[in-house]
């Protein structure tokens, strides 16, 4: 592949150096458990891999973040009754509140030039990594717009009228895009959201789409924002799916690009591949599917950014052995290693 030009060479964080934050969080949706991902991934043994095989100098506090002094007292985030909503949004004020913390740790190391990891956590999440990433990259390049490639079977463009569920994992690309702005009634929440942290429609790619809810659908286009369905992966195959990606945010051989968030859902993943999720949907990518993605993103050499989320041990259906967990966790590594460089041979 053509070597990326000098121009966009220099969006690049150092090479060798990853900042990791680990959010135990799991307030955007309703099932206890996706808390526990970031000690479980961390446990299986990803940070040896990253350090040892993949040769990334580590900045990492050493804490799974649950946020304790960022969350509201019990019993005062009551649901949010917005005008004209099907659902009042859950646990608005915590997910608010823990995003903006999360915004300023991403932003702290991507401002240092560190590649940043976030471990997640639900993907409510990606509204204080994103936003912190896409505040760093304008200072740090010139005022540059950051792409997003946000794989999912989710489009998780929700807004607070459109969800039906009221779970704030279903919305994060909308309060990212300024589709949605701080709620009128009440302010407060998400009013941290200024237009540095924000991502520019035309610049999202989404991959492994296959449960999109009607309004969404209508957002999609309404914003004509470029969406690669399980139909198209099907159609092209991934190879295909990710050149029209890339050509799309002029990431692709040859082009001058620009740096890419990579926001990795892991129900993106087949339920076969990856069972322990909050909102599984069938007719997912394969392993090796997920794993190209971040294969050919790593390969970009435009990475600045990766969110690996969804990922919930509690959830594995087969009894206490938990192989489905232990899948979905190796499934995850997996991903993050080849995002992070490993399985291309040189
Ligand atoms: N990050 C996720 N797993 N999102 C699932 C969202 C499901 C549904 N569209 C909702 O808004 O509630
Ligand atoms: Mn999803
Ligand atoms: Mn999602």
């Amino acid at each position: 592949m053509t070597a990326p030009s000098t121009i966009a060479t220099k969006f690049l964080p150092a090479k060798d150096q990853l900042g990791l934050v680990a959010v135990g969080f799991s307030g955007g949706q309703c099932k206890p458990g996706v808390d526990a991902a970031p000690s479980a991934l961390i446990e299986s043994g990803l940070l040896t891999d990253i350090q040892e095989t993949l040769e990334y100098t580590l900045y990492h506090d050493g804490i799974v973040h649950g946020y304790a002094d960022h969350l509201p007292p019990p019993g005062t985030d009551l649901p949010l009754h917005i005008a004209g909503a099907k659902a009042p949004m859950i646990n608005p004020i915590a997910v608010s509140n823990v995003t903006h913390a999360l915004c300023d740790q991403v932003y702290e190391h991507a401002s240092k030039g560190r590649l940043v990891l976030t471990l997640g956590g639900d993907h409510s999440i990606a509204i204080g990594s994103v936003a912190g990433t896409a505040k760093a990259v304008r200072e740090r390049h010139n005022n540059s717009e950051m792409a997003l490639v946000w794989v999912d079977a989710h489009a998780d463009i929700n807004t607070p009228e459109s969800s039906g569920s009221g779970n704030i994992h279903g919305m994060p690309v909308s309060f990212l895009t300024g589709i949605t702005k701080a709620p009128k009634e009440n302010p407060n929440i998400f009013g941290w959201i200024k237009d540095e942290h924000r991502i520019n429609p035309s610049k999202i790619v989404y991959i492994g789409l296959r449960d999109v809810d009607i309004p969404e659908k209508k957002i999609l286009k309404d914003h004509g924002i470029r969406a690669f369905s399980m139909h198209d992966v099907d159609r092209y195959g991934i190879g295909k799916v990710m050149d029209m990606a890339l050509d799309h945010i002029n990431c692709g051989p040859g082009q001058e690009g620009m740096p890419i968030h990579l926001s990795f859902d892991v129900d993106a993943l087949d339920p076969y591949v990856a069972p322990s999720t909050g909102t599984p949907v069938r007719g997912g990518l394969t392993l090796r599917e997920g794993d190209f993605i971040c294969e050919v993103i790593h390969e970009t050499g435009y990475l600045v950014a990766m969110d690996l989320v969804e990922v919930n041990p509690a959830l594995s259906g087969d009894g206490p052995e938990s192989i489905g967990a232990k899948e979905t966790i190796r499934a995850g590594c997996s991903l993050v290693r080849c995002a992070l460089g490993e399985c291309l041979l040189g």
